[in-house]
């Protein structure tokens, strides 16, 4: 059941405390509460999200983060390759975490990506062939709003799993038909016809985690009515973990966490007698550990926070994807944008909505993707060496949708670091965004590549002017510097690493290092960014963490 209150919890003690009810969070709030014997709580700081209109509208995705009442309006400390701006880190802030509010693209990320964290990790558990069934358990392909079904390839698909996944119910011919003759007249970009097979190199059609017409976030789809009443699991939501309390002093087994629901004026406890499991994502994860003593022990003692156990890599390495509007003034009347221009329209499709389902509102804005290498001969490579996870994995991406757009994976680690000793303050978030002379080659890559594909003759007559007519490398990257921000995919500050290294925050099975009954489940964990939009491989991640967890302690009843 969804509890309001701590008050209304039967029990203070629980099996297992999951702290955050995001994606990986809601996962195992369905995958733990199978075993009828364990008792599960869940602690969310957001609220439900029942009734909550705008969260279900796909279309509405834009307006939800960042800045509103679902984002915990987090934003980074001045970047200095982007002329000093902080820029804004949308977070979903309710039950469902940042499924709540993400663009609910689905794309898995290339088979390369996952060999790669196998081969990091020294666990070949994570190789794509050994993670197939997870994304079956987590993926249940269904018809879209108006019935399209020839998008895909079935073969790569699951229909059995639990997070609706769908093609795009109302189809924007304009420039679908155009980006498909454009893969047609030139080699350098391929159609694909299936982005989630593996192999997700060229330009194709939007998968989106979206169920007849609405929204299919971790709280409607793990947390749905035939999984919520369950008697062992017990969801507390608009309360805030602050800190994890080990068994007693001196120990590094923590049983116990510590919350608040009136932003600090009274805290409570509740105590896990099998394991804590942090999935609070990847700013929230670390603050945690960090307010928790779980940390660089230089840095927590500056702090006067008392270091229960000396980890160096909590909060380091965070990395996200930089992304730049890159749009164009189409000759058309039928874009994405006609109803922002006409509020009579914008009202005749929310009734349509409404009614039926259907119409212009049924999909979230990205039409279609591309995946894209950028020039390997270029003498960069020499330098940097290619920092993808293979060959068959892109270095940049365009999403074609009502703006058209480019990121690009990213190789500059930023750090998440503790501004006060005050668990209720916000982090610092530093992304170094730009800062790495690969990452801005990388830019400038796309932008030039997005140049050429429209520039060929399947644009003839539709593009109108573009937003940016900077040319050379100097006015790219002044370009960037004024206008690129992240795309809401940070990660690795809490990343995995092989067993006994030296470096990193969880073990392949999600174990914190060093210390007992304590786990980190989330995005944070990836030691490197997915080449991917990060919701399907975080779903994903959780689901062979919820199998880890289970045989950890099979058997045990007690
Ligand atoms: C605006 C936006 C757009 C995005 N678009 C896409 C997209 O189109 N496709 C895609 O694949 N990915 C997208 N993403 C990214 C994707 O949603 C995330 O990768 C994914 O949700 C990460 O899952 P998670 O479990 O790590 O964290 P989350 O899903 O964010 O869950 C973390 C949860 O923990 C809770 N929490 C945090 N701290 C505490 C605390 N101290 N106490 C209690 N609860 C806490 C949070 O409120 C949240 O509910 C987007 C994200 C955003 C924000």
């Amino acid at each position: 059941a969804i509890y309001h209150s701590f008050d209304e919890l039967k029990q203070n003690s629980f099996d297992f405390v999951i702290v955050g009810g995001g994606v990986a969070g809601n996962v195992l709030a369905n995958r733990l509460p199978e075993n009828p014997f364990w008792s599960v709580l869940v602690i969310e700081a957001g609220g439900p999200i029942d009734n909550v209109t705008e969260l279900m509208i796909p279309a509405m995705a834009p307006r939800v983060a960042p800045n509103t009442r679902f984002d915990w309006n987090f934003s980074t400390t001045p970047q200095t390759a982007l002329n000093n701006r902080s820029i804004p880190v949308a977070r979903g802030f309710a039950l469902g975490g940042s499924s709540s509010i993400n663009f609910m693209v689905y794309t898995r990320g290339p088979a390369d990506d996952f060999n790669r964290l196998a081969s990091i990790t020294g666990d070949e558990g994570w190789s794509w062939k050994n993670i197939l069934p997870y994304i079956a358990k987590n993926e249940n392909f269904n018809s879209p709003a108006n019935g399209n079904t020839t998008q895909f390839d079935p073969s790569v698909h699951s229909f059995t799993g639990i997070n609706s996944v769908s093609l795009a119910g109302f189809p924007h011919p304009d420039i679908e038909n155009r980006v498909i003759q454009a893969t047609q007249e030139s080699a350098e970009f391929p159609f694909r016809h299936d982005m989630n097979s593996g192999n997700h190199l060229g330009i194709g059609w939007t998968q989106e985690t979206v169920k007849d017409g609405k929204r299919s976030s971790s709280a409607v789809s793990y947390l749905g009515p035939q999984f919520i009443g369950r008697p062992n699991l017990n969801v507390l939501v608009n309360a805030r973990v602050t800190r994890l309390l080990t068994r007693e002093e001196g120990s590094v087994a923590f049983t116990r966490v510590e919350l608040t629901q009136d932003a600090g004026n009274s805290f409570q406890q509740v105590t896990a007698t099998k394991e804590i499991i942090l999935s609070a994502r990847s700013l929230m994860s670390p603050h945690v550990l960090l307010h928790s003593g779980i940390g660089d022990s230089e840095d927590l003692t500056t702090l006067g926070i008392k270091t229960v156990h000396h980890l160096p890599s909590v909060g380091k390495n965070l990395t996200e994807h930089p992304f730049v509007p890159n749009s164009f003034q189409v000759n058309s009347n039928n874009t994405p944008d006609n109803a922002a221009r006409d509020p009579a329209l914008a009202q005749q499709i929310l009734d349509e909505w409404t009614a039926n389902k259907t119409g212009p509102l049924v999909d979230a804005p990205p039409v279609m993707i591309g995946w894209l290498r950028a020039n390997e001969s270029h003498e960069i490579f020499d330098r940097f060496g290619d920092p993808s996870a293979g060959n068959n994995s892109a270095h940049f991406e365009f999403v074609f949708g009502r703006l058209y757009r480019t990121h690009t994976f990213s190789i500059t680690g930023g750090t998440l670091r503790l501004n006060t000793s005050n668990p209720l303050d916000n982090p610092l978030i530093d992304y170094q965004m730009l800062s790495s002379e690969f990452d801005r080659f990388i830019l400038r890559e796309a932008i030039r590549s997005a140049r050429r594909l429209l520039s060929l003759p399947a644009w003839n007559g539709f593009i109108l002017s573009a937003t940016t007519n900077a040319t050379t490398d100097e006015e790219l990257d002044q370009y960037f510097a004024q206008n690129a921000r992240g795309i809401a995919h940070p990660v690795s500050t809490a990343a995995m690493s092989p067993r006994g290294a030296s470096w990193g925050v969880v073990d392949p099975d999600f174990k914190v290092k060093g210390v007992g009954r304590l786990r980190v489940v989330d995005a944070s964990t990836f030691p490197k960014i997915p080449t991917a939009h990060t919701q399907a491989p975080t779903y994903i991640l959780a689901e062979r963490a919820a199998d880890l967890i289970k045989e950890t302690w099979f058997g045990d009843t007690s």
